[in-house]
C-alpha cells in the first residue's frame, strides 16, 4: 500500500458547504482485523446514557473516550473525563494524523454490537471541540451505510464505511451537514468507530 498516492487520492463527498474525504480502506485487512481485535479487547467499552425525549436512556451501543489529557468532554448531554492512549490507539492516531495531514489530542469511540445498533442525527459542533476542526474517522467491522443531510436544503449524501477505512470531515461541514449511522436489519456483525477529533484546551 503506498502511503503517499493513498493520501493524495481522496475526493470530497460533499457538493458544497463542507469538506468530506474518504480515503477508502487505508489498512490491509489482517492488519485490520489485528487492530479490531486488539480494541474489542483492550477498550473499557461502557453503555452511553443518552436524553431522548427529556428521558435519560442507556444505549446499546458502548463507547469509550480517550485523549492526550483527561480532559471534561461533554457529549450527549453527559460529561466524562478521557482516559490516556493505548499503544493501539497511539499507532491508530499516527496512521490517521499521517494520511489527513491533520492532528489531534482525543479520540471517542463506539461500538455497535448489530446492525439494530446505530447513531440518530447529529453534527460534532460541540462547543468544546477546535471551531472548523477535522474529525477523522477510521472504522472496523462490519461494513455499514453512513449519512449527511444538509441542514437547509435536505439533499443527502450516502456513503458505505468498509473494515479498515478512513473518512475525514473538515472545513465548514458540522455547521452545514448532519451525519448518523442508520441502523439496518441487514448487519449482524459488530462494528468499531474512532472519531479522532482536537479538544480546545
Ligand atoms: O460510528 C460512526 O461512524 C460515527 C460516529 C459519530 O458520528 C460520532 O461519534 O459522533
Ligand atoms: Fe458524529
Amino acid at each position: 500500500m503506498d502511503l503517499f498516492n493513498q493520501s493524495l487520492d481522496s475526493k470530497n463527498l460533499l457538493p458544497y458547504d463542507g469538506i468530506v474525504n474518504y480515503y477508502g480502506p487505508i489498512l490491509e485487512q489482517a492488519r485490520a482485523d489485528y487492530y479490531l481485535q486488539k480494541l474489542l479487547e483492550t477498550i473499557a467499552w461502557k453503555n452511553d446514557k443518552a436524553i431522548i425525549f427529556g428521558k435519560e436512556i442507556i444505549t446499546k451501543r458502548k463507547v469509550a473516550w480517550h485523549a492526550d489529557k483527561p480532559f471534561e468532554y461533554s457529549y450527549s448531554n453527559h460529561s466524562k473525563f478521557a482516559l490516556p492512549w493505548t499503544t493501539e490507539l497511539l499507532e491508530l492516531k499516527q496512521l490517521v494524523e499521517n494520511f489527513s495531514s491533520e492532528t489531534f489530542n482525543s479520540c471517542l469511540l463506539n461500538l455497535y454490537h448489530d446492525g439494530s445498533e446505530g447513531m440518530a442525527w447529529h453534527s460534532d459542533g460541540e462547543t468544546d471541540l477546535k471551531k472548523g476542526g477535522a474529525i477523522g474517522s477510521l472504522s472496523f467491522g462490519a461494513e455499514r451505510k453512513f449519512s449527511f443531510k444538509h441542514k437547509t436544503s435536505n439533499e443527502k449524501v450516502e456513503i458505505f464505511l468498509p473494515h479498515g477505512s478512513l473518512m475525514v470531515m473538515k472545513g465548514s461541514t458540522q455547521s452545514h451537514w448532519l451525519h448518523r449511522l442508520p441502523p439496518t436489519k441487514k448487519v449482524t456483525e459488530s462494528r468499531v468507530n474512532l472519531t479522532f477529533r482536537t479538544i480546545d484546551q
